[in-house]
């Protein structure tokens, strides 16, 4: 554990309560879900809630992408504290809060990775230990630092009693995939998983939309529908060396904010019909890593909202594509229950990350436990 870690922080064995709470690159707003977990089985998920970011805030916040330190930072993390105080005031009747916070910037091999928002501050505040700076230690250690959500996956497997290899997909600003054997017991074990980044998911088509109408996103995908995918633009894409890179790998929200340019002389349906495109070939690409055919894909994330992406994904891949909550899981919070899910194994001194799913090189349990002071 961390320099954060002060005394005890929850009960080492037996069912706790942990809410967890995120906010992804999108930065619509955070998520806040509850889980009870002893850590290994999911026992019941509990209530949830959301704060959107007002426009002045998502500026502040955007503002930091990309940068290590500086004024930008230190105000996007003061957005992040207030906003995360504001909605976790209602979730103070937990054991545990585990706190993303926000990242800025990722950079795994270079700089490290940042998340910003002290959860130091967020545990004085709320009276209740906050675990945070999940990524930094697996990063450390060689690791992507990145997905992280993936031993949350191997217990949602295990929960909906799936018989067989099965995959998660989170579509946000960013796409992710996990590839699950729920028959391995334990999430570190060989052969449990392999887990990735596709690449951009939601990310260019907002950014598109953002530039070009004003519009946050392309809402069900109304624009992209209208339009035709250039596949010059598509090939283009696919020739990145990203989507020959063996897995595990992970990409920076802005990684792939050069596509916006490949389709800059296209019409605005056509543009986005082709970002939308984009995201479904590397999901494709990615498909081709798995150890063996999922049975499924279980679509989490916003980007499971948009029928003109979904359709593209059912073309594309071998297998059923099915928004996640085919199998009774809330796709809109699935991140949020999974830095809960990670509060509590950081708290046992349970590994969150192994070489299946970040490259680390030994299983590690990142996060710092921050008790309250005072
Ligand atoms: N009805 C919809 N139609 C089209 N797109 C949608 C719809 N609803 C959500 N989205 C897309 O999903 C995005 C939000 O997804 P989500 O909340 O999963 O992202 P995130 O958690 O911030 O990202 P990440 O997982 O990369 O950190 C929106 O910005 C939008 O692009
Ligand atoms: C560095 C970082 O914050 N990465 C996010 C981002 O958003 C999606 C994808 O890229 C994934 O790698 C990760 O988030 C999820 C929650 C994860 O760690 O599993």
């Amino acid at each position: 554990m961390g320099a954060g870690t002060k005394g005890q922080a929850i009960a080492k064995t037996g069912v706790v309560t942990a809410a967890g709470a995120m906010s992804g690159t999108s930065l619509d707003g955070v998520d806040v879900a509850v889980l009870e977990t002893d850590g290994h089985d999911i026992v019941a998920f509990g209530r949830s809630g959301y704060r959107g970011y007002s426009a002045d805030e998502r500026e502040a916040i955007a503002a930091g992408f990309g940068l290590w330190q500086g004024a930008a930072v230190q105000d996007a993390a003061k957005v992040t504290e207030a906003a995360h105080l504001e909605v976790l005031r209602d979730f103070t009747d937990v054991d545990l809060i585990g706190f993303h916070g926000q990242t800025l910037a990722h950079a795994p091999r270079d700089q490290g990775t940042l998340q910003v928002g002290d959860g130091a501050l967020l545990a004085d505040a709320l009276e209740v230990p906050v675990v945070w700076d999940f990524r930094s230690a697996d990063v450390e250690l060689g690791g992507e630092g990145a997905p992280l959500a993936p031993f949350f996956h191997h217990a949602c497997a295990r929960y909906i009693k799936a018989d067989g290899p099965i995959a998660f997909l989170n579509l946000g600003g960013v796409g992710n995939l996990t590839w699950v054997d729920p028959a391995v017991a334990e999430p570190q074990d060989e052969g449990a998983l392999l887990a990735f980044d596709t690449g951009p998911a939601n990310a260019p088509v907002n950014d598109l939309m953002q530039e070009r109408l004003g519009l946050a996103y392309d809402k069900d995908g109304a624009v992209a529908r209208g339009g035709a995918v250039e596949t010059g633009a598509l090939e283009l894409f696919l020739a990145e060396p990203y989507f020959a890179r063996i897995p595990p790998k992970s990409l920076d929200r802005n990684d792939f904010a050069e596509m916006v340019a490949l389709v800059r002389e296209l019409s605005d349906a056509d543009a986005a019909a082709t970002l939308t495109a984009m995201c479904a070939a590397g999901v494709a690409e990615a498909m081709q890593h798995c150890p063996s055919p999922p049975s499924r894909v279980l679509v989490t994330g916003g980007g499971r909202n948009n029928p003109v992406l979904m359709q593209m994904l059912a073309v594309s891949l071998d297998c059923p594509v099915v928004p996640i909550e085919e199998v009774g899981l809330d796709g809109d919070m699935l991140e949020a229950q999974a830095f809960a899910y990670l509060a509590v194994r950081v708290a046992r001194g349970l590994p969150t990350s192994c070489s299946g799913t970040t490259g680390v090189s030994a299983a590690v349990g990142g996060g710092t436990v921050s008790v309250p002071q005072g």
